[in-house]
């Protein structure tokens, strides 16, 4: 059995992790990490947990919670895992961080777009970039870090890494028009997420200067092999619970049919159990991936402007965050990568 310890299992995406491993068949959550619920029951914060958790929340002492588990999820605020990580902690046991303080390599963007000082920068080479359909082969036995990547980056890397990677589209004109549920902005208070500000409306907000855009520029800069990749990624907020769908635009580099951008996907994603491409002219919705770890993708060739239109949908507490979560342990620990996350979406 995997011994794992949640910090901030409190919060939404920590909620999510625990109600995933609970049905996880080698993994035992040992440590329900909180700030504001110490001693607390769990189930007292997260009623669905009701006579299935009878642990109490226990503080974020990430010293103490190394020495008894085998890996430690970190579902908190930005900047909180780096400045609990230390060398001892990495001896002891695995990390699979949910915010993005080890996604981006170059120290100086993160501090630049997070406006936070990088407390464990000696760190950041030695994480992998936990984006699993992509990343696979370096998340082994041996590694310690895991950047577990986030739901809008998940969403818009995964629709559009295999055209930029085959060079179908030209990535120097890519738009990324994208909405998510009012979850992904977690679970504490703030004005901007009350039911009169989020309800029968929906906004742009972070226009131009979102802080997920380095790390979908550096990860498709990667497939491209650029490392000056710019584009523009536009997120909106919509009056739903979860999901994250993202509608992406860019100048085809060349003439092509369906049938070649298809089998491009399906290149990259056929043998994929949690990415489905769709059937020609579907096109993805939230409500069908719904509670799952699926993310589906869709696309249409624009004749007339000589574009490629690229869909994505996904939930983001999910395959957006403790779903690719549980799907990097697995890998970790060598265990089938879908174990745990075989759910079917809900609908209704
Ligand atoms: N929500 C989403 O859709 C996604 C979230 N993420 C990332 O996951 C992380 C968690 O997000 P989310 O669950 O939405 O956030 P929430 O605000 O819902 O939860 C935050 C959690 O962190 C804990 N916490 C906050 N401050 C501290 C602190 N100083 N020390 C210890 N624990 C603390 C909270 O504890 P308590 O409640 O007990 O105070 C709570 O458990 C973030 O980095 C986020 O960017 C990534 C992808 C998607
Ligand atoms: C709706 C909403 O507010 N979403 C959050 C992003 C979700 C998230 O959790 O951020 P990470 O992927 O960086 O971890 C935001 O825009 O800040």
């Amino acid at each position: 059995m995997i011994k794992v310890g949640i910090i901030g299992a409190t919060g939404y995406a920590g909620n999510e992790l625990v109600r995933l491993l609970l049905g996880h068949k080698d993994a035992e959550i040992v440590w329900y990490g909180s700030r504001s619920y110490i001693d607390q029951k769990y189930a007292d914060v997260y009623r669905n947990m009701f006579q299935l958790v009878d642990a109490v929340c226990m503080d974020d002492n990430m010293d103490e919670l190394a020495k008894q588990v085998d890996v430690i999820f970190t579902a908190t605020p930005q900047g909180l895992c780096a400045s609990l990580v230390n060398e001892e902690i990495l001896s002891n046991t695995k990390i699979v961080d949910l915010s993005a303080d080890f996604r981006l390599k170059d120290v100086s963007i993160y501090e630049q777009w997070y406006k936070l000082e990088h407390k464990a920068p000696q760190y950041i080479d030695e994480a992998v970039y936990g984006l699993c359909e992509i990343n696979r082969n370096q998340i082994t036995k041996k590694t310690r870090i895991v950047a577990n990547p986030g739901c809008y980056t998940t969403t818009s890397i995964l629709t559009l890494y295999p055209m930029v990677k085959e060079g179908l589209i030209d990535p120097d004109t890519i738009i990324i028009d994208a909405k998510s549920g009012t979850s992904g902005a977690g679970r504490g208070a703030k004005v901007a997420n009350l039911f009169c500000e989020v309800n029968e409306s929906m906004k742009a907000y972070g226009v131009g200067t979102h802080r997920h855009t380095p790390e979908i520029e550096e990860q498709l800069g990667y497939a491209c092999g650029r490392n000056d990749l710019k584009l523009i990624f536009t997120p909106h907020l919509v009056p739903m619970n979860r999901g994250i769908l993202v509608t992406a635009y860019a100048n085809l580099a060349k003439d092509v049919t369906y049938e070649e951008v298809k089998a491009v996907y399906d290149k990259y994603y056929k043998e994929e159990t949690f990415v489905r491409v769709l059937e020609r002219d579907v096109c993805p919705e939230t409500r069908w991936v719904e509670g799952s770890n699926f993310v589906d993708i869709g696309f249409k060739i624009e004749p007339r402007t000589h574009r490629l239109i690229m869909m994505g949908a996904l939930d983001n507490l999910v395959k957006g965050a403790a779903g690719q979560a549980v799907q990097n342990m697995n890998l970790l620990f060598g265990l089938p990568e879908t174990e745990g996350l075989m759910a079917a979406p809900m609908f209704p």
